[in-house]
């Protein structure tokens, strides 16, 4: 049987330290794909197209939608935010893990197309911290800053849907943890999948 890669979907609430976890395990391991969203959002100071993110027209990523170009969509205060769909298929056929950055409703519809997607949900120590990241990364303004963790909170009821939820206090602990769980995953799937080649070789002497 061929062995593919495993679909991961990273969420966690905004300022949580998803996009900073994503860039170490990208940076310190070789096996993982990193899916560049399409979103309406703007960039953001030192942001590229094709690099952070597709930056897409309100129009552009309708034509997306319509076109059915997107693995799932959400919207996430304000602004349009997908999931590209060629780039995912084409890294998990060659066997690369690939790594979604997307908030919860996004995550559930991966979850429910690809039932087999490992679900990780980072968070800070506590929201004293989270505020602080927040602002310290000094990205959006204060009203947007409220939005979000409003959002947040909203998020918070959604965590139990996850298959790990991942404190990110040390970020170099962090990355090692959430690389040793995506390991863990794949020793899981090659046990399964040994036992039930060894249960169908059983089932033809029937
Ligand atoms: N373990 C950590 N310790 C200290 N600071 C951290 C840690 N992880 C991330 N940060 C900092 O917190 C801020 C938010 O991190 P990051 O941008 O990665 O969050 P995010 O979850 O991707 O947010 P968003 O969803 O809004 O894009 C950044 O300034 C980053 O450098
Ligand atoms: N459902 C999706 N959510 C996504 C996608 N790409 C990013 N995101 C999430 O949006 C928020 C905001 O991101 P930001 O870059 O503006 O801070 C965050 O939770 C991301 O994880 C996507 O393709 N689909």
């Amino acid at each position: 049987m061929d062995r593919k890669g495993i679909l991961i979907v990273i969420s966690g609430f905004s300022g949580a330290g998803k996009g900073t976890l994503v860039k170490g395990l990208m940076s310190r391991y070789t096996n993982y794909a990193f899916s560049i969203s399409a979103t309406t959002r703007k960039p953001r100071a030192g942001e590229e197209n094709g690099v952070e993110y597709f930056f897409k027209t309100r129009e552009e990523f309708m034509n997306m939608i319509d076109n059915n170009k997107l693995i799932e969509y959400a919207q996430y205060v304000g602004n349009f935010y997908g999931t590209p769909k060629e780039y995912v298929d084409s890294q998990l056929d060659s066997g690369k893990d690939v790594i979604l950055e997307i908030e919860i409703q996004g995550a559930l519809k991966v979850k429910e197309k690809f039932p087999d997607t490992l679900l990780l949900f980072v968070t800070p120590p506590n929201a004293t911290v989270l505020k602080q990241r927040l602002v310290g990364r000094g990205t959006e303004d204060f009203e947007t800053i409220q939005c979000r963790l409003r959002r947040a909170t909203q998020e918070a009821e959604g965590i139990e849907q996850y298959d790990y939820l991942i404190v990110n206090d040390d970020l170099d602990e962090c990355i090692v943890h959430t690389h040793n769980i995506i390991q863990g995953e794949h020793s899981r799937a090659s046990r399964n999948i040994s036992k039930i080649e060894q249960i169908r070789e059983e089932l033809k002497s029937f």
